[in-house]
């Protein structure tokens, strides 16, 4: 019998894997982290490539620690960042490591494809944002020899429950970051296949989060001391399960809007219905889905991709993040701005030389020091904050006075502040971990631990510390 108590979610972003067990106690969520571990991506037979099986290899170096925690039976759930996918052959093994959506083999194939397909029509049928690298445009650049080999295509969430289950789906709310599920019909949109001559074969099952996939397969046990462990769909796309862990004690109310700040900026509102308009598409907002049948409206702005690219070529990586947030406050903010929407960011050779180029450019002071760089880059996501809020405000027309950021980047006080003086809203910060705790909610839920994403959201709101900043003059 497997302790219906104990949950372990695995969130796997851009930069970084955790394992964080989760449990309640006296009503409120309980964290612990048990391991941690790099993620990147490296440069492999041509391509920037995910390496897939260290992170299957942290995992079970992660579900050790758990059962050395104590815990010998618990519930698992699996998240990770979107759109990337593994294929693999007819007996189960992958074809190749998953090649990173920010490799180079997708540049210009959107403007390719769109031109057998118009963006006007891919966004009627999916409502999901023209990004370069988004599945369908990987799709399109894939070698075709090792397309031909693939028996199936699994998202990065997928193949991991597969590894450890050996069952295979897909989960809709990471299915929808592709850009071809079909938002009326709720399939892989079937003519946007035939442009790419894919068969629908090539996809699992569509799933809901809160699906069973199984029990940990019987051989993993052979090579690694594991607890007893049912593995779970959550909203598998670290976004979706990052805003399901969003403090908010009334998402009934339309004044609210967040900020996954992590490797991206996703900055959005949950919708009950989505909004594929003229104007939601010539503002290049998606309608991603979310767990509970919801829409995450949102757009994507660079996030902190730019501040870990500069932390990493600065002085060989040697300071901190919280370092770096108070190096930028040595000189005033908004003196260098760039536009952290611009596709120049998504992968410069040299981000430092990328933002100073962009200085240049526009004929502004040149950032040279860490200190200032950061500066740049921070004052540049809270005018895009700003901008986005406005927006979003104008689309769904609401007025939004709540902005909720969560993720690592909202241990970023002073661009917490800059964001609440520059939009005149009030900014809810934290949690640090909301992706991994809309992980676990997701997992409680479903086995009836907690009895809503209504409760489960006030759990977190009185569970963790959240910082509140009010727009100053
Ligand atoms: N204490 C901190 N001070 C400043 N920035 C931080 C801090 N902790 C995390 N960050 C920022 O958060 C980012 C990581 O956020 P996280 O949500 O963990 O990303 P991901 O899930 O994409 O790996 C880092 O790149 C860093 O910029
Ligand atoms: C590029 C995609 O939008 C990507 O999946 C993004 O949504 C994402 O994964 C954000 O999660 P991070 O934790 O990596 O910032
Ligand atoms: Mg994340």
């Amino acid at each position: 019998m497997i302790d219906y108590k104990n949950y372990i979610a695995i969130d796997i972003g851009a930069s970084s894997g955790r394992l964080i067990y989760g449990y309640l106690k006296s009503g409120k969520l309980q964290l612990e982290e048990i391991h941690r571990f790099k993620n990147g991506f490296h440069q492999i037979n041509h391509h920037d490539r995910w390496d897939i099986d260290f992170l299957i290899r942290e995992i079970f170096i992660g579900l050790e620690k758990v059962k050395e925690r104590g815990v010998d039976e618990c519930r698992i759930g699996i998240d990770t960042w979107g759109i990337d996918y593994v294929l693999i052959r007819k007996n189960g093994e992958k074809i190749a490591d998953p090649i990173s959506y920010r490799d180079k083999r997708t540049n210009n194939k959107m403007q390719e494809f769109c031109s057998k397909v118009s963006k006007e029509k891919i966004y009627e049928k999916t409502g999901i944002q023209f990004l370069d690298f988004n599945t369908l445009y990987q799709l399109y650049a894939e070698d075709k020899e090792t397309l031909a080999k693939a028996d199936k295509l699994l998202f990065i969430p997928d193949y991991i429950g597969y590894i450890l289950t050996g069952r295979q789906v897909t989960e809709v709310t990471n299915a929808s970051t592709t850009q071809m599920l079909n938002l009326r019909k709720e399939l892989f949109d079937s003519e946007l296949l035939e442009a790419l001559h894919i068969k629908p074969e090539l996809f699992n099952p569509l799933v809901d989060p809160g699906t069973v996939l199984g029990e940990i397969c019987e051989k993993w046990y052979d090579q690694y001391d594991l607890p007893k462990a049912e593995v779970i769909t959550v909203a598998t796309h670290d976004t979706a399960s990052a805003v399901s862990g969003t403090p908010v004690l009334n998402s009934d109310k339309d004044n609210w809007a967040y900020i996954s700040s992590g490797t991206w900026s996703l900055i959005g509102r949950e919708l009950k219905t989505p909004i594929n308009t003229k104007e939601a598409y010539e503002s290049n907002f998606t309608n991603e889905w979310g767990a509970y049948g919801t829409y995450r409206f949102l757009k994507n702005i660079m996030g902190m991709w730019m501040i870990q690219e500069v932390q990493r070529l600065f002085e060989n990586g040697k300071n901190t993040y919280s370092q770096i947030a108070t190096l930028s406050q040595d000189t005033p903010f908004y003196n260098s701005i760039v536009d952290v929407r611009d596709i120049r960011f998504t992968n410069p050779p040299n981000m430092i030389e990328e933002v100073q180029n962009a200085c240049r450019e526009t004929n502004q002071p040149i950032p040279e020091t860490l200190g200032e760089l950061a500066n740049c880059i921070y004052s540049s996501l809270a005018i895009s904050y700003k901008e986005e809020l406005k927006n979003l405000e104008k689309l769904c027309g609401v007025a939004i006075d709540e902005l909720y950021i969560v993720g690592g980047g909202s241990n970023v006080e002073v661009l917490n502040q800059l964001t609440a003086n520059l939009a005149r809203v009030k900014v809810y910060a934290g949690p640090s971990e909301a992706t991994a705790i809309g992980n676990l909610i997701v997992q409680m839920i479903a086995y009836k631990d907690i009895a809503s994403i209504k409760e489960a959201r006030k759990i977190i709101y009185q569970s963790f510390e959240i910082k509140e900043y009010q727009p100053q003059v």
